[in-house]
């Protein structure tokens, strides 16, 4: 049968990318997905936010909802500094076992942890499996119906502490209204968004940052 679209991004990373080299991992998959088949990658503009994101926190431990084929996970991994990791949850086995591959080609595995599973599962074990305090970035990107119940279920779980800075996709485009109004009328998170794009077109969708201020 035909090949999948997250098989043929991995071909155009195997194919167009330099092992241990995640920008021409990253650039690969830009080209791909801009020039051949669009794909739900957070893209080249909004990469670029979260890159901006990620070296403004400086995160040693980053939480990823929704793997895909790995490339924020790329994007993220390739700016954080040595001991720092990003664990990554992607509950659509296809699609987890793609990003591997993507990962392993870019040189980062060490610094990132695939967890095969649903955010819902997992996050409650964050602590115990891992050993985490706290998560000092999350990058939402998985349903989007699921970033407010997994954003509550992250707090009572004592994963967000004072500080701790969620990066939200696809705040209009698809959109999160629900998550939208709990960040921004919440007196304890500070909410920004950044206007962009939706990832290789016209459409507008943007990413919204929320530092959370503490109880
Ligand atoms: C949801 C997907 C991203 C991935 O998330 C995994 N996932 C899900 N729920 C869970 C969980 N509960 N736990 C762990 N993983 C989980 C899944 O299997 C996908 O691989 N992302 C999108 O659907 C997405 C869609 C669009 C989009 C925009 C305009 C259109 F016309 C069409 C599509 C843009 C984007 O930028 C996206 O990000
Ligand atoms: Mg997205």
């Amino acid at each position: 049968t035909r090949t999948s679209r997250p098989q043929r991004i991995l071909k155009a990373v195997q194919t167009k990318a330099t092992v241990g080299d995640p920008q021409s991992v990253i650039t690969a998959i830009d080209h791909f997905c801009r020039h051949r088949e669009w794909a739900m990658n957070v893209g080249d503009e909004k990469g670029s936010i979260l890159d901006s994101v990620v070296n403004e926190v400086s995160p040693v431990t980053v939480l990823e909802l929704g793997t895909y084929c790995g490339y924020s996970t790329v994007r993220i991994a390739r700016l954080l500094p040595p001991g720092a990791c990003v664990i990554t949850l992607e509950f659509n086995p296809d699609y987890a076992a793609i990003a591997r591959q993507v990962i392993k080609w870019s040189g980062l595995e060490d610094k990132v942890q695939l967890v095969e599973g649903a955010s819902g599962d997992w996050i409650p074990w964050m602590k115990e499996h891992f050993g985490v305090q706290a998560f000092d970035l999350v990058f939402l990107d998985h349903w989007k119906e699921r970033y407010l119940p997994d954003t509550k279920l992250l707090e009572e779980c004592g994963l967000i502490q004072k500080g701790t800075v969620l990066l939200a996709d696809n705040v209009i485009c698809p959109g999160t209204p629900d998550y939208l109004e709990y960040v921004r009328n919440s007196p304890h998170y500070n909410s920004q968004y950044y206007r962009s794009h939706l990832e290789y077109t016209k459409a507008e969708d943007g990413l919204e940052k929320s530092v959370f201020l503490g109880y």
